[in-house]
């Protein structure tokens, strides 16, 4: 577990795909904005649309662009729409190709590991050696369409005892019931969120945005 209690909640809602929702996040509180460029994704933009809502958030809370197993012509492409201030990276990366991304974009880049079992921590040090931040997700299942964003929380107990990297990001399966028992039971304190501030796959509701980013910050 990670012992970061004396630092102030800092929490991201992810998926957001449109200007009501993005202001909605924004007027909330959030500190990190995520715009995920997947086509499979319920909450996929295209790159003239993460760019229109990347525009709107600039300066008021950090834009997450979120890739998955992206190739160069891609991570060139969506990193000129979207200028994001953090690349978020959640399919296969292999800790070279996370360092390649970094060093091609010179955008801090999070690294997403899912999680089910403790030999899923075990690629913990090699990622976090090259990336900026790790995002700790629920592992998808084997037959699941898209590799996050799937409302599945995993095992917190299973972070006992793991030295996880300053900074770690906690996300799968979190909504504004369980965030604080989340916090409390692993140390962090930073939190990503998407299917539990939506009313339907890929549709936010900006009243579940502001009852999340409240319950998080309300959290000891
Ligand atoms: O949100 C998506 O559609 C998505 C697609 C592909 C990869 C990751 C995705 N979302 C990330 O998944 C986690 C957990 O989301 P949830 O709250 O359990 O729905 C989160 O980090 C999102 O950024």
């Amino acid at each position: 577990m990670a012992s970061e209690t004396a630092v102030p909640t800092r929490v991201k809602i992810c998926g957001l795909s449109t200007e009501a929702t993005l202001t909605a996040a924004l007027e909330a509180g959030a500190d990190w904005i995520g715009l995920v460029h997947f086509a499979r994704s319920p909450r996929h933009v295209t790159l003239a649309q993460a760019a229109a809502l990347s525009v709107l958030a600039r300066g008021r809370a950090e834009r997450v662009l979120l890739l998955v197993d992206p190739d160069d012509a891609l991570v060139a492409s969506a990193v000129a729409a979207a200028d994001p201030d953090l690349i978020q990276l959640h399919g296969r990366e292999s800790p070279e190709r996370v360092a390649a991304i970094r060093a091609a974009t010179g955008r801090p880049v999070m690294k997403a590991l899912g999680i089910a079992t403790p030999a899923d921590l075990a690629a913990l040090p090699a990622y976090a050696a090259v990336a900026d931040r790790i995002l700790l997700d629920a592992k998808a299942p084997a037959d699941a369409t898209l590799p996050g964003g799937n409302g599945r929380r995993f095992d917190w107990e299973l972070l006992r005892g793991t030295d996880l990297p300053h900074g770690t990001m906690l996300s799968g399966g979190l909504d504004a019931a369980n965030v604080a028992e989340a916090l409390m039971r692993t140390g962090l304190r930073a939190v990503d969120v998407s299917s539990g501030v939506e009313s339907a796959p890929g549709t936010k509701d900006p009243s579940r945005i502001a009852a999340f980013v409240a319950a998080a910050r309300a959290a000891r």
